[in-house]
């Protein structure tokens, strides 16, 4: 018999928790300082000792780049917000529909709103027993698949009736995600009024000490950036963006290439941005703005931003087969 006051269980369900990185609430420095201070105190992302990173993060970094960030942020903020989310929103709804009613997806982000934690429990009392979390990068780093995960076990470590869990694993070579990128870039590359010289694939950098440490992070992309390249049946030149502090990154840097391009003779130039699932600040603000003027002030005439997979039909199809292929043998009981 049930106890008195026993919760009424729903009828168990699969869930499917989109994760990406997390922005802030508003273009404005002090959501922004909130959204960097919680970011950036990530043990994952910025590894160093808390004795020594806290008072250089409280002092330098979080009174001069808020204001920095935010005006990034404002000059791509779209009417439904941060494009981040709202594009991982828009994945998450067309996943839901595409999955129909025996799946529930939902969408989270690591930092910021909504917060793993919350839509996890949500999931959770709607009837979920069974979980996928599905952190939306394609290529492995701690500082982004890792630090999610951890985020979504921390919270189920309070929970006294856990879910089962799987996690999707990196996808840098699946094929589903490389036809997909080669079918979008040739879409974009139609789209173009200028046949580029190159095209660039820029990746996220990380500090090339994490590379030595054994993340698989370089190699991934190296990989990725190959594959699409062969299936495109061309050279792409891979460079990592974002870099962030003092230490050496990985190289070559987006911005140093696109200022060398012009005096090697390649003045048409086009970036795609594959190990970002949706667009956001460091491709519509940082390529699409200033590397352009990066690349026009060394003398490029052409520059053309090709737009990541996001919601698009061939974008949530491929998302939609590697979930599927993660949710094998998770029938939902009757
Ligand atoms: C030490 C600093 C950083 C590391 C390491 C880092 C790794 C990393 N980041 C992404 C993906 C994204 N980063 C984004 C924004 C962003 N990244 C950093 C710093 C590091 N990232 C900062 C300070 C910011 C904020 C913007 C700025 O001030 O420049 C975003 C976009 C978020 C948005 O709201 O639009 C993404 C996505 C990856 C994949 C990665 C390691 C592989
Ligand atoms: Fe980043
Ligand atoms: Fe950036």
């Amino acid at each position: 018999m049930i106890p008195a006051g026993h919760p009424v269980i729903p009828r168990p369900r699969i869930g499917v928790l989109l994760i990406n990185l997390g922005t802030p609430d508003a273009p404005e420095p002090k959501a922004v300082k909130r959204y960097l201070a919680e970011f950036l105190s990530d043990r994952r992302v910025v590894e160093l000792p808390r004795i020594a990173w806290q008072p250089i993060l409280r002092g330098v970094v979080l009174t001069t780049r808020p204001k920095k960030s935010a005006h990034a942020y404002s000059q791509v903020w779209r009417e439904d917000g941060s494009p981040l989310a709202a594009i991982t929103r828009a994945q998450a709804l067309a996943l839901e529909h595409a999955f129909g009613d025996d799946v529930l997806v939902d969408w989270a982000m690591r930092y910021g709103r909504p917060a793993i934690a919350d839509r996890l429990q949500a999931m959770k009392d709607a009837g979920c027993e069974r979980i996928l979390l599905a952190p939306l990068y394609p290529q492995y780093c701690a500082a982004t698949t890792a630090t999610a995960n951890d985020k979504a076990f921390a919270h189920l470590a309070k929970m006294r009736w856990q879910p089962a869990i799987r996690t999707l694993p990196p996808y840098y070579d699946d094929p589903a995600y490389i036809d997909a990128l080669a079918e979008s870039v040739r879409t974009g590359l139609a789209a173009l009024d200028f046949t580029p010289d190159a095209v660039m694939a820029s990746f996220h950098g990380m500090p090339q000490r994490t590379l030595e440490l054994g993340d698989p992070y370089h190699c991934h992309c190296r990989k990725t950036g190959r594959l699409l390249g062969e299936a495109m049946g061309m050279d792409l030149t891979i460079t990592f963006q974002s870099r962030f502090g003092r230490a050496k990154w990985l190289e070559p840097a987006t911005d140093t290439v696109l200022a060398a391009m012009p005096g090697r003779g390649v003045k048409k130039v086009a970036i795609v941005a594959p190990g970002f699932s949706a667009d956001c600040v460091e491709t519509l603000e940082e390529l699409t703005i200033r590397g352009r003027e990066t690349f026009e002030e060394a003398g490029g005439t052409h520059f053309g931003y090709l737009p990541c997979l996001n919601d698009t039909p061939a974008g949530i199809e491929m998302l939609r087969k590697l979930i599927a292929r993660e949710l094998e043998g998770w029938k939902p009981r009757p």
